[in-house]
């Protein structure tokens, strides 16, 4: 990527530098708790990278939640704590949950005190049964494809400190929202929401997800990098999917794998890519933090909003 004007651009050798010497050691347990969720992560990474981008994270939240009642001073009006939201974007399969789920981990054990919690904007793809009755089962993930508006409303609630906020539930295995199945978002100090969407302006809607979002990230990598990752996960759902007749993946599991395959890479030809290409990768500038990934998901490059 060619350095934009308006982000610093930092190796990770400079990256870390920034918070170096206060670097809070990782223990030994939280070694453990990271690796049990995803044993390919790089420590090194978490230690050089997530350390750094948490404490700048925490800088921000201070700020964040000074200004909140500086403001609500102004207004006369009783300070009450506001969810504090990051947003977290890119392609489908560059490791958007992996990512989240890691500053989920870091920032609960840094800050206790903050309650963290995560969703993906996947529990707002409408249902197979609607995408079919719409005839766009080949465009999920396209903006079409998700109720932006049922999005904005449950960012707004959740800013607005409503308590226990209902976010469907999507399965990658079932490949579909799960019926009757919610996560509960019940007044965080910090939510991380991930999702391909979360930088792109709906075209139907006033206001959009990054009007609510106090920090975002934009996880990248090239394309033909991020096609094996797609390949290397859809081998994984296929590798758990063999008992279960309900998975996605069963038919898959059950017949030829080169073929599978194929199908799958005709999937990321056809519909992940597009999307990638159109939707996805014109919303990178408006993150307030790009990090680059490259072979085995190691962070070489990371760049942040100057203004
Ligand atoms: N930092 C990482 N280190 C090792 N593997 C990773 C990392 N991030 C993602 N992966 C792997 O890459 C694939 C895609 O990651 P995932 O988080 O599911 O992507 P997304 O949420 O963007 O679709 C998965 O198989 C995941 O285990
Ligand atoms: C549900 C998704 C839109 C979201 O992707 P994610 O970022 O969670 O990997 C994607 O995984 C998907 O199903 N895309 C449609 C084509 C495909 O099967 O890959």
């Amino acid at each position: 990527m060619n350095d934009l004007i308006n982000y610093y651009s930092f190796d990770k050798e400079e990256w870390k530098h920034f918070y170096e010497k206060k670097t809070v050691p990782l223990t030994a347990s939280e070694l453990r708790s990271i690796k049990a969720f995803n044993d390919k992560i790089s420590l090194q990474d978490v230690s050089n990278i997530y350390i750094p981008l948490v404490h700048l994270l925490s800088l921000q939240l201070t700020n964040f939640n000074n200004w909140q009642e500086t403001k609500a001073n102004f207004l006369h009006k009783a300070a009450r704590k506001v969810p504090f939201i990051i947003g977290i974007s890119g392609s489908v399969a560059v490791g958007k949950s992996t990512t989240a789920r890691l500053l989920e981990e870091l920032l609960s054990y840094y800050f206790p005190e903050n309650k963290v919690q995560l969703i993906t904007t996947d529990g707002f793809l409408y249902p197979t049964a609607e995408l079919k009755r719409q005839g766009i089962m080949d465009r999920k993930g396209f903006p079409e494809s998700y109720d932006m508006a049922a999005l904005i409303n449950f960012l707004n609630n959740v800013k607005a400190g409503v308590y226990n906020v209902k976010v469907p539930v999507y399965s990658h295995q079932v490949y579909d929202i799960v019926p009757g199945e919610f996560d509960i978002i019940d007044q965080p100090d910090i939510l991380i929401i991930e999702g391909i969407n979360v930088l792109q302006l709906p075209s139907n809607e006033q206001i959009y997800v990054s009007d609510f979002t106090d920090f975002s990230i934009y996880v990248d990598a090239d394309a033909n990098q991020i096609r094996e990752w797609y390949l290397e996960r859809f081998g994984k759902l296929m590798d758990t999917a063999f008992q279960d007749p309900q998975n996605h993946y069963y038919k898959y599991a059950q017949g030829n794998r080169a073929e599978a395959f194929e199908i799958a890479n005709n999937v990321w030809d056809t519909i992940d890519l597009p999307n990638l290409e159109e939707n996805i990768l014109p919303t990178r500038s408006r993150a307030d933090m790009i990090m680059h990934k490259t072979k085995h998901h190691i962070i070489d490059k990371l760049y942040l909003r100057k203004y």
